[in-house]
């Protein structure tokens, strides 16, 4: 088979088994990118020299008897991840210029298990959007339909492996830009319980929201990159001190007596009836295995993106302030004082979306309408809290699907910015909740993939997993490579 078919599972055996050495893999992988790239742009910067010299690296750490599950497993990184000496543009052209002085904690950690990065992957940009389309490197593709979005705001990552040139990578979910483009690439991703991972060196967008996870073809492959990137971080003040669990052993447990809770208003109007017969069909599927489901309800789930809507930009009006034109980032030329180069800084730098976020944050900020906008949806947030440790109360998992509508076509809601926003329903509720979620894929609908939903109490990440797994032992829609690829 060839390399780039394998899964980082199946690679880990390979590499311990000798069959190829993490620096030949390295070659083939670079070889792949180079020939898929151009057709999906799912990388922004290809680390090709720092790639073979982590993969010898590991190679001599195993010649001196190291043994690690990881130990030569190529990855890539979403580019809001700092890594030393390599660009970290956040799909911005604000970024295009900046070398990241660190590794963030999340790159440091995988690079010391021995993971080969292999570069820098496409994003919306500084993460703001689920469909790759603000980039300014442009969309990235879906594999599974060259003229259709990956979603985003984690597309190029989830182009990447779905395309086969990595077999995982990491991402960041804000509002489901983990989820969601695994859910229309036909991947598994993992946005963990906020806190799981360090967010150190991970460019801020919504600091309340914002989690990273690990994204590959399986839950297996999720569990091992996910015990390498979970951990307390004292460089993170909302990393948790809370001992991380063996996720490869936790996926082993058989799913009898499992609760599943279906929440009735996501099956509403809105959702594809396709997705919703997906939904339906994993079910029944979970049921075989032993699993009962229940009808549960999430009342407030009418009012989340009005209220992450409103939270995730105030957040980033304030985090993106950094961004000014003296200390890094673009700067524009000739400026005729401060204040010009502030303003003309940031007008040339940030991109459409970027800039109405910051201003629809700004004012929802602002004096006058703090309490009538911030407040309002942080209580909105509290109700949206409560309806799950409700729910929780009843099931032990709440399942549904990852996104209302597979991957649309390019540019399709390029002038209606609330059209994407609406497509983020189902995944926005985990991030205000501060809950773990994983999507995996459960069908297609007219060749797209299409992925259904689990969210689990607080840092339950073991319990996805292991439904997750346990059903990819029974079904093979997560097997599937798109055409051509
Ligand atoms: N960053 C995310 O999780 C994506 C979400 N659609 C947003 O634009 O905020």
């Amino acid at each position: 088979m060839p390399v780039h078919t394998l899964t980082l599972g199946q690679i880990s055996t390979a590499l311990a088994n000798k069959e190829f050495s993490a620096e030949e893999l390295t070659r083939d992988l670079l070889a792949r990118i180079e020939q898929e790239n151009p057709r999906t742009n799912a990388f922004i910067t290809v680390t090709a020299e720092q790639a073979l010299e982590q993969a010898r690296a590991a190679d001599a750490r195993r010649a001196a008897g190291e043994t690690g599950a990881l130990l030569g497993a190529p990855i890539a990184h979403k580019d809001l991840f700092c890594t030393q000496g390599v660009r970290t543009s956040c799909g911005s052209k604000m970024l295009d210029n900046f070398i990241a002085p660190y590794n963030a904690t999340v790159v440091e950690k995988l690079a010391n298990a021995g993971c080969v990065s292999l570069g820098k992957t496409n994003m919306d940009e500084f993460a703001m959007g689920s469909s790759n389309a603000s980039s300014y490197y442009g969309a990235a593709k879906n594999p599974w339909n060259l003229d259709c979005i990956p979603g985003g705001s984690s597309g190029g990552s989830a182009a990447a492996i779905a395309a086969r040139m990595v077999p995982a990578a990491t991402g960041t979910d804000t509002g489901g830009s983990i989820r969601q483009p695994a859910a229309l690439c036909g991947l598994t991703g993992l946005k963990p319980t906020y806190g799981r991972v360090s967010r150190w060196g991970m460019v801020a967008y919504a600091s309340s929201l914002d989690q990273g996870g690990p994204m590959a073809r399986d839950a297996y492959d999720c569990a091992l990159l996910l015990g390498a990137m979970a951990g307390f971080d004292s460089k993170d003040s909302t990393s948790v001190d809370q001992p991380v669990d063996d996720y490869l052993a936790a996926l082993e447990q058989p799913l009898k007596g499992l609760k599943i809770g279906l929440p009735k208003e996501y099956f509403g109007a809105g959702l594809d009836s396709r997705i919703g017969a997906a939904t339906q069909a994993t079910v029944a599927e979970l049921e075989k295995l032993g699993a009962t489901v229940k009808e549960i309800s999430l009342p407030n789930l009418q009012h989340a993106i009005a209220a992450y809507y409103v939270i995730a930009p105030a957040e980033a009006s304030s985090n993106l302030s950094r961004f000014d034109g003296v200390r890094f980032g673009h700067r524009c030329d000739d400026p005729a004082d401060l204040t010009d180069l502030y303003k003309r800084s940031r007008a040339e730098g940030f991109g459409a979306e970027v800039k109405r976020r910051i201003m629809v944050g700004t004012y929802a900020l602002s004096a006058g309408y703090y309490d009538a906008y911030y407040i309002k949806a942080q209580q909105i947030r509290r109700l949206i809290k409560n309806d799950f440790l409700a729910a929780f109360q009843e099931v032990d998992v709440v399942m549904g699907p990852t996104t209302p509508n597979p991957a649309w076509a390019l540019c399709a809601k390029g002038n209606d910015p609330v059209a994407e926003y609406l497509e983020d329903i189902y995944t926005i509720t985990a991030n205000l909740a501060g809950l773990p979620g994983l999507s995996m894929p459960a069908g297609f609908a007219d060749g797209l993939p299409v992925g259904v939903q689990l969210l689990a109490p607080y840092f339950q990440e073991g319990r996805l997993l292991n439904i997750a797994h346990q059903y990819q032992q029974v079904t093979d829609w997560h097997r599937q490579a798109p055409t051509g690829f």
